[in-house]
């Protein structure tokens, strides 16, 4: 799914209008009912609904959504916070309607700020993707009266005094939902760690917004959801006559003394992903640990017993992956500086291996193209070589480092952020707070690994990994709860 901006949003609706054709005042009923209908599905006619709104569209879907919740007998208060002289367009056509089935509580100073009580819902339609500025003045002292309240809160399309594009400023008051409900497609903002406590728990529910302008709009940003990644045709039958051989021989590289488990992990997690074969060099210290945790897979055990310190001959495999409890002994360094001119084969970097990039920069240069490098934000921040201001500024350093060096960098975290040599950035939509428990990020590099080793193309091999890795996470929290989740049981939820 493509992630859009604000004016191209705007653009969007403008032409839904003009080639649907629809009127926008039939869009806005039609965005608000499908709001409604999630908001059913969830909450019944005995809660007391707060509908705060302001004067644009954003309140005009307010006006709308109070509406028809009134129509199916819920018990509803709707608010007007009067911030100008007059409303949009759409704004005061619904206030028309509304006018005979209910009384609107005009809010136009402090004192008319209600109080919203324990057990009741607000619904957030202050203001929408039209925020111009800070909020200000009595609609501040609402928006901080509702975060004040205990009411559930829930927001029409983003919270109002959060920016979509853009970073907040720190003093900015925005409301806090506990849902928001948006319009067609996600903010940027949704998957940003920074906006978090003003988004809540998102869904988005599809206003039936032209699709030939989706089509053909450009965006960096990507949203990888099922059907988006179902459209990679990314098979998991096997040909009848296959043998271990047709899907390719992978190597890892890892594994240091007391870090042995990291690259176990990635073994295990490179032969579920349906590797013909795996080889992996170890430290000494780790050869009857692998032989005996994983018998499926071949040990290459360095003559050091400690580290991995000998450039492996890498000659016939289908790909490779280094890093997962490597170390940063200068012995594996040299290991690492020997290694990036003699390797021809599809790369993953992680944990230990981007480390010692960071502190020896000008192998970056090194880095074959299309190489994928699987950063956790810190690992990135290093090799970086600096800390980015906001969530925002740190997209665009990703987007510039994988231009820069022509490699595919995987941002890990909450919504992965895979970032593309072209500079396309895909924002991943499976995983789960669970899977922030050591050794998840270790179960990443052999997956990634193992699907380049069956000859899935680089930049499908991270985004569809990612979104897979974080799939299993899902089923595998389902099962153990999140707290109880560890990395292995990541690996015994997987597949495809
Ligand atoms: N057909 C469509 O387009 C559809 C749109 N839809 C809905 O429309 C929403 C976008 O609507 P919108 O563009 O009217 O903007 P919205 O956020 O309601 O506010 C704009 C008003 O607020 C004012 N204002 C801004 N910042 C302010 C501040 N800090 N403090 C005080 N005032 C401030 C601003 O004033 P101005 O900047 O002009 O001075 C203007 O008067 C979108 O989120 C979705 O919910 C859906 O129905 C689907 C169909
Ligand atoms: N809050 C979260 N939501 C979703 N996924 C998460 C979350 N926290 C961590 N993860 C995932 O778990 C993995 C953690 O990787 P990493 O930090 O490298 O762990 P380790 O080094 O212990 O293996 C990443 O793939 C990341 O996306
Ligand atoms: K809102």
């Amino acid at each position: 799914m493509k992630l859009f901006t604000v004016p191209q949003i705007r653009a969007w609706d403008a032409y839904t209008i003009a080639h649907e054709p629809i009127s926008s005042l039939q869009l806005m009923e039609r965005a608000s009912t499908a709001f409604v209908k999630w908001f059913c599905e969830r909450f019944d006619d005995r809660c007391t609904i707060n509908v705060v709104c302001g004067m644009g569209n954003n309140g005009g879907d307010g006006l709308v959504i109070g509406r028809l919740l009134l129509q199916k007998c819920y018990n509803v208060h709707i608010f007007v916070v009067k911030h100008s002289a007059g409303g949009s367009a759409d704004f005061e056509a619904n206030l028309a309607r509304l006018h005979p089935m209910t009384t609107v509580h005009w809010i136009t100073e402090s004192t008319d700020i209600p109080h919203f009580a324990q057990q009741s819902l607000v619904i957030d339609a202050l203001l929408g993707s039209g925020l111009s500025r800070p909020t200000q003045g009595f609609l501040a002292e609402v928006i901080q009266k509702i975060n004040d309240s205990s009411a559930t809160i829930i927001a029409v399309d983003i919270a109002s005094g959060l920016l979509a594009d853009t970073p907040n400023a720190l003093s900015d008051i925005i409301i806090k939902p506990d849902y928001t409900v948006s319009f067609q497609c996600p903010k940027l903002a949704f998957v940003q760690p920074q906006s978090a406590e003003y988004v809540g728990e998102w869904q988005v529910v599809d206003i039936g917004l032209s699709a030939a302008y989706a089509e053909a709009t450009a965006t960096p940003y990507f949203f990888s959801t099922a059907s988006f990644i179902n459209d990679f045709k990314i098979s998991n039958r096997r040909k009848k006559y296959a043998h271990k051989g047709s899907f390719g021989h992978a190597l890892l590289i890892g594994g240091s003394y007391g870090k042995i488990g990291a690259i176990v992990l990635s073994s295990k997690a490179c032969l579920r992903s349906g590797v013909g074969l795996l080889t992996v060099q170890t430290p000494r210290c780790g050869y009857d640990i692998l032989q005996t945790s994983l018998p499926e897979a071949m040990a290459l055990p360095d003559w050091h017993w400690m580290v991995n310190t000998t450039v492996p001959n890498i000659d016939g495999y289908s790909a490779v992956g280094i890093g997962p409890g490597l170390g940063k002994d200068p012995l594996t360094l040299q290991l690492l500086r020997e290694l990036l001119p003699k390797l021809t084969q599809p790369t993953v970097f992680d944990a230990d291996a981007l480390n010692l990039l960071s502190e020896h920069r000008e192998l970056l240069t090194l880095l074959p193209p299309n190489s994928i490098l699987t950063p956790h934000p810190k690992e990135f921040q290093r090799l970086l070589g600096r800390p980015w201001q906001d969530d925002f500024d740190k997209l665009s350093l990703l987007q510039t480092f994988a231009q820069q060096h022509q490699v595919i960098v995987c941002l890990k975290g909450a919504h992965t952020a895979v970032a593309l040599p072209n500079g396309t950035l895909y924002f991943n939509s499976t995983g789960n707070p669970g899977m922030a428990t050591g050794g998840s990020g270790d179960v990443l590099t052999g997956i990634i690994t193992g699907l380049l080793t069956q000859g899935i193309p680089p930049h499908q091999a991270a985004i569809f990994g990612v979104y897979q890795h974080g799939a299993a996470g899902d089923r595998a929290a389902q099962k153990c709860t999140q707290p109880g989740l560890i990395a292995s049981d990541i690996i015994n939820e997987m597949g495809w």
